[in-house]
């Protein structure tokens, strides 16, 4: 695959782990899928993704968070998914950060990397991951040949789009969790009002599907948008960089 075209800090980004998984081998191992993740968003009101993230591009250093003990408060918070940063230059996770929030909690896992090889699906199932984060901006046409192969191994897939054009590629995909991002990965800006403009869009165009808002939420009022419209709500910063990481996800989901 070539990503000499992907712009941006998100270019540099997934030319880095095509490099790191340049010489990686795919061996699938066939696992029936169980869809915990699907299904913990579809749990009814909106359902929160709370995502252990310990540095960004768009913010630097956030928290020196222990995955497994944030994961917990997450848990204890109201969190019904967490979200694990598993790419390492950028946002300062691992894969251990992975497994052991795997250990430590009850809900589903994403594993939240920028995968670039069928190889990194794998390795997802095996850390314990329910789901995988697969990015239209990054798989191009790619996409659907990702999703199946991502449900082959047992794993939900979050297809993520940022505009039309990708939402017409994610909804040719198959996608069955559609993930609409508010930052726009090549320039960093994030605008509130994306997600509920193309998950309006992809329901007028007969998506059935999860459907799930993407970063930038920090307060509860922030919410009120996509209440009624989202089936969950990843976030990310804002929680890290709580003190009290229970306390913020329990308030931020608090209507
Ligand atoms: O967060 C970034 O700065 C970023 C930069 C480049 C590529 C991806 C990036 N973030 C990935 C995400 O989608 C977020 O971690 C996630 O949606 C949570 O966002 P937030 O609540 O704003 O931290």
């Amino acid at each position: 695959m070539d990503f000499t075209a992907v712009p941006g800090v998100l270019g540099r980004i997934v030319r880095e782990r095509a490099e790191d998984y340049l010489d990686a081998e795919f061996q699938p191992s066939a696992r029936p899928r169980t869809k915990r993740f699907e299904r913990a968003l579809r749990l009814p009101g909106l359902s929160l993704i709370a995502e252990v993230k310990r540095a960004s591009p768009s913010k630097g250093h956030i928290a020196a968070l222990d995955p497994a003990q944030a994961a917990r408060s997450y848990e204890r918070g109201g969190a019904r998914a967490v979200s694990v940063l598993t790419e390492p230059r950028h946002f300062g996770g691992d894969d251990q950060a992975l497994r052991d929030v795997v250990k430590a909690v009850a809900i589903p896992a994403l594993r939240k990397d920028f995968v670039v090889h069928p190889a990194m699906l794998a390795e997802a199932a095996q850390l314990g991951a329910s789901a995988a984060l697969l990015m239209v901006s990054v798989l191009g046409e790619l996409t659907h040949t990702f999703v199946q192969t991502a449900h082959a191994l047992g794993l939900d897939a979050l297809v993520e789009v940022h505009d039309e054009r990708e939402l017409d590629v994610a909804l040719e995909a198959d996608a069955e969790i559609l993930g609409v991002n508010n930052r726009d990965l090549t320039t960093l800006k994030t605008d509130l009002a994306n997600a509920p403009r193309l998950m309006r869009l992809a329901r007028a165009r007969g998506f059935e599907g999860v459907l799930v808002a993407e970063s930038g939420y920090e307060r509860a009022e922030q919410l009120a948008d996509v209440r009624g419209l989202a089936d969950a709500v990843l976030v990310g910063s804002s929680l890290a960089a709580a003190d009290d990481l229970e306390e913020a996800a329990r308030r931020l989901m608090t209507p």
